[in-house]
């Protein structure tokens, strides 16, 4: 399903397999080992719809029958941008689809009192203003973070970005499209609201706890 609207594009990819592994990951009593499982799976799933748009171009191969014309990826690489923590559960099902890309880190945590996005490392490729970027956390709660991680890398100087998340708030897509109307979310879920503590409801909790298993 896209919803485009003046201030930006939302794509929320509702796959059954994906629908189906994201009620699994909802659920409190998931263990961590399964929970970064399947949000592996998940983005593997994601990695497709991403990629859906990547142009072609056709290349002469022998098969062992004979010559042939076929496709190959053409155009611009692409560079997966990390927000740390969590951004690093989706990056390696992104990776295990998207092997030759590039891998920037962004590191932000969201102030508890203020939900400001705090940075506090950035290491991008040189090269990634050739390059599109695909920026990668799982949750989009207020959007002060996926506004920040995506203003890092168009300081970079890259220009083709799209943002990649498991689950987003209708309070934080808002946020972010005004911010960056022309980088479209690509989503799991959008779920019904914030609560008073900025955390996405019915979410799944706070996502790099989840994943490393930290609470
Ligand atoms: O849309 P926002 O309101 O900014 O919230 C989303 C951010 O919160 C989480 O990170 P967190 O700050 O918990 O850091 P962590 O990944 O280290 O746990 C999440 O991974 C996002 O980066
Ligand atoms: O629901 C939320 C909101 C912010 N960060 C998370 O990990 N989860
Ligand atoms: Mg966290």
């Amino acid at each position: 399903m896209t919803d485009a609207t003046a201030s930006g594009t939302t794509l929320v990819v509702d796959h059954p397999l994906i629908q189906h592994k994201l009620t699994l990951m909802r659920r409190s009593r998931t263990p961590a080992n399964e929970f970064r499982l399947l949000l592996r799976e998940i983005s593997m799933l994601l990695a497709y719809e991403v990629t859906r748009d990547m142009p072609l171009e056709m290349i002469d191969i022998e098969t062992p029958l004979t010559a042939m014309k076929a496709p190959v990826l053409a155009g611009k690489k692409l560079c997966l941008v990390s927000v740390l923590r969590a951004g690093g559960g989706i990056l390696e099902g992104m990776l295990d689809i998207l092997p030759a890309a590039r891998v920037g880190h962004v590191g932000l945590y969201r102030d508890p009192v203020s939900l400001a996005a705090v940075e506090y490392y950035l290491k991008l490729p040189r090269d990634i203003s050739e390059r599109t970027a695909i920026v990668l956390d799982p949750m989009l709660a207020t959007g002060n973070s996926a506004a920040a991680a995506v203003s890092e890398v168009k300081a970079s100087g890259c220009q083709s970005i799209k943002f990649v998340c498991l689950i987003a708030a209708p309070e934080g897509l808002k946020t972010f499209h005004e911010a960056h109307p022309d980088v479209p979310v690509y989503t799991a879920a959008v779920d019904s609201h914030l609560n008073d503590h900025g955390y996405i409801v019915p979410g799944i909790g706070d996502a790099g706890d989840r994943i490393f298993g930290t609470k």
